[in-house]
């Protein structure tokens, strides 16, 4: 195509069973992304981007080792893109030494909103405290001032549990207890049954919450007087699958009871406006199509990483646009983008900034970092569990603090539940 070729370099979780796959979805996204941005005329006109990439498996080391040799194989490569909390962690630290911009599609940790640490970090995927201001809006809309906090021991929760803390003393919410587990919630359920904990937030992962879930069931922490907050992003049906699989003694309909009820917060990863163009030119609605065909998921299987693809794609998108202004700016310079090879610290400079002034309307909403930790400003989107189906409740704009609300929570005693003992006036 006598295009020149600027050459990208991408590390996928794809194989391995420890952590998020999600390669499985998001690299086939940013193939997609790759040939929409090739295609497209008014883009890097005279060039054509290349992906080279790697499978990290979500392991740390190996992710280190794909991105040394991507990195020193030639051609040199002008950013990395990773997922993964823990790669990202990994090779945005190193990434500085080669004054590589890196790209984060899949990294939820809070860890990463760290300059120091990570100066050339720049996120798709918004940080997991994302979805704490909201629960804060949450507990003010309700006059929860008395919250509880259950979490499993991980690096990512308590990081965001940290946060959470904060931003409650700054609005004046106590909070009550903080319960943490490894892998056995039983003796930390307890003491919230001890401390009559009655609005309880959860950070663990799906296997932890069932067994969460399961040990409430037992020690009667729901119904009428009760509300938890799990994480948003489990499968649809979390709480009544892999029962038996994973040793939990407690029925479906245990569970379901349980369940009944609860909120849930999460980041919007997927552009709300299902028909609303994007820069791309696609619809999400038509990206999904799309993205269904090209992973054959007719079969009702959804590879790892489908929820977050659109992350992937705009992260690809985000690429272009960036290199677009870097080159601009460059030729104004007598510079070229394609001349960069890990020391120029000119051209290095010049593609942080263009990436740290990207914005645009993508397949996953308005893509724009956040300039003081290089996170992902997002929306967030509340639910409720009411009669076993998951209902959307209400949207968060974090950056405008502002709840669109559409009234259709439902408490099971018919009013909310109070976040302590009332002792009634006994006069
Ligand atoms: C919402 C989730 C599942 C959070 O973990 C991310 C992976 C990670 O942070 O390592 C992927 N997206």
């Amino acid at each position: 195509s006598g295009r020149k070729p600027l050459h990208i370099a991408g590390i996928f979780p794809i194989n391995g069973t420890g952590g998020w796959q999600g390669g499985q979805a998001c690299k086939p996204a940013a193939d997609m992304a790759l040939e929409d941005v090739n295609a497209n005329k008014d883009l890097l006109p005279g060039y054509k981007l290349h992906l080279h990439w790697n499978d990290s498996e979500c392991e740390p080391g190996l992710g280190a080792a794909v991105m040394y040799e991507l990195l020193y194989k030639q051609p040199y490569k002008l950013i990395l893109l990773a997922g993964c909390s823990t790669v990202c962690t990994t090779v945005a630290e190193a990434a500085k030494m080669w004054n590589l911009v890196v790209l984060c599609y899949g990294a939820s940790s809070p860890a990463l909103s760290d300059r120091i640490r990570f100066p050339t970090l720049f996120r798709t995927h918004p940080s997991a405290t994302v979805q704490n201001p909201t629960r804060i809006t949450l507990m003010q809309k309700f006059g929860w001032k008395k919250v509880a906090i259950l979490q499993q021991a991980e690096e990512v929760f308590i990081s965001t549990v940290e946060d959470l803390e904060e931003r409650c003393k700054k609005v004046s919410i106590e909070i009550v207890t903080r319960q943490s587990f490894l892998t056995d919630p039983n003796e930390a359920i307890k003491n919230l049954k001890r401390q009559d904990a009655r609005i309880v937030i959860g950070f663990f992962y799906v296997v932890a919450a069932r067994r969460v879930l399961c040990e409430v069931y037992k020690q009667k922490l729901y119904g009428r007087s009760y509300v938890w907050f799990f994480i948003g992003w489990y499968e649809d049906n979390w709480f009544e699958s892999n029962l038996e699989a994973e040793g939990i003694n407690c029925t479906v309909e245990e569970m379901r009871k349980a369940a009944e009820g609860h909120l849930t917060t999460e980041a919007l990863m997927w552009n709300q406006e299902k028909n609303k163009t994007t820069k791309s030119g696609w619809t999400a609605e038509n990206f999904q199509k799309r993205l269904d065909a090209a992973l054959k998921v007719d079969s009702g299987r959804y590879p790892e990483g489908y929820q977050e693809a659109p992350l992937a794609y705009d992260a690809v998108w985000a690429v272009a646009l960036a290199f677009n202004k870097t080159m601009e700016k460059l030729s104004q310079m007598g510079r070229k983008l394609e001349d960069f090879n890990y020391t120029n610290k000119i051209i290095a400079d010049e593609i942080y900034s263009a990436m740290d002034n990207t914005q645009f309307i993508g397949i996953s909403g308005r893509v724009a970092f956040s300039s003081e930790t290089g996170d992902r400003i997002a929306l967030t989107q509340v639910e409720q569990l009411i009669d076993g189906k998951y209902l959307v409740l209400g949207y968060h704009d974090t950056e405008m603090n502002k709840l669109t609300w559409d009234n259709r929570e439902r408490w099971i005693g018919g009013k909310v539940p109070q976040d302590r003992t009332v002792i009634k006036n006994t006069l």
